[in-house]
């Protein structure tokens, strides 16, 4: 049996200070612990050179003609992108925003009510790569993979939970639907096709796929240059979807330019290629740096899809992107395995499994 996403940190406690959760409202000044200097993050203050650069990730319209190609130049210079006309209805990106707002909004002690175990993979807490830092984020963060009536239950005992399990259902559908298609569209741009990629054609409807749905928040700070809302990482994905309310904070990180602020475009979503689709690729696409900073004024919500392949697929280089002369650029891989090696080494999970060429 492969393992399912649910089991995948089994082997992987980590012990997270759930209950020291601050009430972060309560909060007029940022306590040492949340104070971020370049001594726990090397690339806290890299700057663009020279500055104010205005180059930003890509705004891409998926009815124009050439999307294809334009989401394919997005994968392999930015690793980022958004999109408009992607066909997901206004009411359930609102739905889905409602919901996170709602669930943020209860009461610390009943948030941890569904605290996720240190073993556990959904449920609420900070973020996973807490554990590899020395100091706090500034941020929440609530994870669904499957049906999240178990874990709403213990939100919201008194309520009738059917809408927002339907919210979350409908939202995962046409999320599913619009990262195959993305798949897609970017891997055409690379001249590959469908019979390329043999697991994903044999088993059609999607069935090779499954994901995971991270909704966070990231209270109004205090002294926001100095916190951190979500530290610098790549997501362990083929693709993620992310959806912002209308408030900025997500930054991509490019080598030339230093950390890009991706404004917040009503309605639109913002794709990211995940280090899966990096291998996949063998290194053409680049899975993108990027980190949530906070703000004085005005809380951020964002949501993000988290898509992957079954846990039984192993993910490899697409031979037809690898020369006769040399060998792939990464071994093969499941979801499962990466996410256990992220869990251990973080930010060195990709060289881990990179194929080093004895010269
Ligand atoms: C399917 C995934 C992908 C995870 C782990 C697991 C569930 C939660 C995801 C996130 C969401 C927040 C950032 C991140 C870095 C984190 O800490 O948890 C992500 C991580 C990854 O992309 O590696
Ligand atoms: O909140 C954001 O903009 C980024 C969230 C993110 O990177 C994640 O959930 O993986
Ligand atoms: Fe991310």
């Amino acid at each position: 049996m492969p393992t399912m996403l649910t089991d995948v940190f089994r082997g992987h406690p980590i012990h997270l200070p759930h209950s020291h959760q601050p009430d972060f409202t309560s909060l007029s000044e940022l306590p040492d612990s949340y104070t971020w200097t370049p001594k726990d993050d090397p690339l806290l203050d890299a700057a663009p050179s020279p500055p104010a650069a205005s180059e930003n990730i890509p705004l891409i319209d998926l009815n124009h003609p050439d999307a294809a190609n334009q989401i394919g130049s997005a994968c392999r210079t930015w690793g980022a992108f958004q999109i408009a006309n992607h066909g997901v209805p206004l009411e359930l990106l609102q739905g889905i925003e409602f919901l996170t707002g709602s669930l943020f909004q209860l009461p610390v002690q009943r948030k941890l009510k569904a605290a996720r175990s240190d073993t556990g993979f959904s449920g609420y807490g900070v973020a996973r790569i807490s554990s590899f830092f020395n100091k706090q984020m500034w941020s929440e963060g609530f994870t669904i993979t499957g049906s999240p009536l178990n874990d709403f239950r213990k939100l919201w005992p008194q309520h009738h939970l059917k809408n927002y399990c339907d919210i979350v259902e409908e939202y995962e559908e046409q999320m599913q639907t619009l990262a195959s298609k993305l798949m897609w569209l970017s891997l055409t741009s690379l001249g590959v096709s469908e019979e390329d990629i043999k697991w994903a054609t044999a088993n059609p409807d999607l069935n090779w796929a499954q994901s995971a749905l991270q909704l966070n928040h990231y209270p109004v700070c205090p002294e926001p240059d100095r916190a951190m809302g979500l530290a610098a990482h790549t997501d362990s994905t083929l693709l993620t979807i992310l959806h912002q309310n209308n408030t900025a904070g997500l930054q991509v990180f490019r080598d030339d330019l230093g950390w890009v602020t991706v404004p917040p475009v009503p309605g639109s979503l913002v794709v990211n290629v995940g280090d899966l689709f990096h291998i996949l690729s063998n290194g053409l696409f680049k899975s993108v740096l990027h980190r949530a900073r906070v703000n004085q004024t005005r809380s951020r919500f964002s949501v993000a899809f988290l898509w992957g392949p079954q846990s039984d697929i192993k993910i490899s280089p697409v031979p037809k992107l690898v020369s006769l002369v040399e060998s792939p650029l990464y071994r093969s891989v499941t979801w499962t395995e990466y996410l256990r090696t992220k869990a251990t080494h973080f930010n060195e999970a990709l060289s881990m499994i990179r194929n080093h060429i004895d010269e």
